[in-house]
C-alpha cells in the first residue's frame, strides 16, 4: 500500500491538562490525544525565543535524532507540530516524575536500586552509542521515572531547559569529565564518566567532585580526586566499579558492556 501517511498533528488533537513544568523556551503540559486517549507531555516552545537564541537548527537536529530513538529507558519524542508562534513537541509522559526529587527525598539510594538504575542507563547508552548518539546528558535532572519505576533519559534538550532544575544545577560542572573541562573533543567515553558520577551520587547523595567554588570542582575533576566517605556504608564492589569509570584516560574507562558484567551490577541490579 501507499507509504504510511505522516500524521499532521494540530493542537485540536489534544485535551490540555495540568502544567508539568516550565523551560526557558516555554511550558510543558500533561495532554491527552483525543482519538486514542493516549496521555503525553506536550512541550510548547515559542518560535520567537528559539529564533532569538539561534537554536532552531539544534532543535531540528535533535527532533531528527530523537524520532529514531526507541528504547524503554529513553523518553520518546513521538512527533511535533507548529503554528504561527509556537513549536509543539509531543513527548512521552513519565508517570512517576523526576528522579532528582526522589534522590533528594531519600538522600541516597540502596545498592540494589542504584545498580538497577545504572544498568538500565548503561543499556540505554549502549543503544545510543550504537546509533552514534553520545552525551545524553545523564545527570539526575535529566532523568525521569516511568509508571513501572523504570528510568527514562529525558534529555531536556541541549541544556536549553531550566525545567525545575535544582539551583545548584544551572551550570553545574559536577558531571563534566576532564576532557570536557579541558574542552578537548569528546567521544562516547564521556557517557561512561558521567554514569560513574551518577552512580556515586546515587550511593552517597552528592556528586564525587563537589566543591564550594567552581574552580575547586574543576581542579578535583582534573586530578580525579576521588574520595569515598565512610558514611553511608557502600560495598567495596560498588567503589571498585566507580573507580573503573572515573578514570582520566578515556581509553582506560570501563566499557559499558563490561559494566554490565561487573560483579556489583550482576549481584545487585534487578533483571530488566
Ligand atoms: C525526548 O525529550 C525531549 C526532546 C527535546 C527536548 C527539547 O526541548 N529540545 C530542544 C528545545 C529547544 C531547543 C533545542 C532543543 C526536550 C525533551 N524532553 C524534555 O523536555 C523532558 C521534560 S518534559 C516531558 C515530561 C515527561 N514526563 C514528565 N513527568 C513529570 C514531568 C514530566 C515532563
Amino acid at each position: 500500500g501507499a507509504a504510511a501517511e505522516i500524521k499532521r498533528w494540530t493542537l485540536n488533537d489534544f485535551d490540555i491538562g495540568k502544567p508539568l513544568g516550565r523551560g526557558k523556551f516555554g511550558h510543558v503540559y500533561l495532554a491527552r490525544e483525543k482519538r486514542s486517549t493516549h496521555i503525553v507531555a506536550l512541550k510548547v516552545l515559542f518560535k520567537s525565543q528559539l529564533k532569538q537564541s539561534q537554536v532552531e537548527h539544534q532543535l531540528r537536529r535533535e527532533v531528527e535524532i530523537q524520532s529514531h530513538l526507541r528504547h524503554p529507558n529513553i523518553l520518546r519524542l513521538y512527533g511535533y507540530f507548529y503554528d504561527q508562534k509556537r513549536v509543539y513537541l509531543i513527548l512521552e509522559y513519565a508517570a512517576k516524575g523526576e528522579l532528582y526529587k526522589e534522590l533528594q527525598k531519600c538522600k541516597y539510594f540502596s545498592e540494589r536500586r542504584a545498580a538497577t538504575y545504572v544498568a538500565s542507563l548503561a543499556r540505554a547508552l549502549i543503544y545510543c552509542h550504537g546509533k552514534h548518539v553520545i552525551h545524553r546528558d545523564i545527570k539526575p535532572e535529566n532523568l525521569l521515572v516511568g509508571a513501572e519505576g523504570e528510568l527514562k533519559i529525558a534529555d531536556f534538550g541541549w541544556s536549553v531547559h531550566t525545567f525545575n532544575r535544582r539551583r545548584t544545577m544551572c551550570g553545574t560542572l559536577d558531571y563534566l569529565p576532564p576532557e570536557m573541562v579541558e574542552s578537548v573533543e569528546h567521544d562516547a567515553s564521556v557517557d561512561i564518566w558521567s554514569l560513574g558520577v551518577l552512580c556515586y551520587e546515587f550511593l552517597y547523595g552528592v556528586p564525587p567532585f563537589e566543591a564550594k567554588e567552581h574552580s575547586d570542582t574543576y581542579k578535583r575533576i582534573l586530578q580525579v580526586n576521588l574520595k569515598f566517605p565512610s558514611k553511608p556504608v557502600v560495598s567495596s564492589s560498588a567503589k571498585d566499579l566507580i573507580s573503573q569509570m572515573l578514570v582520566k584516560e578515556t581509553s582506560q574507562r570501563l566499557p559499558l558492556h563490561k559494566l554490565l558484567e561487573h560483579p556489583w551490577i550482576v549481584q545487585n541490579a534487578e533483571p530488566s
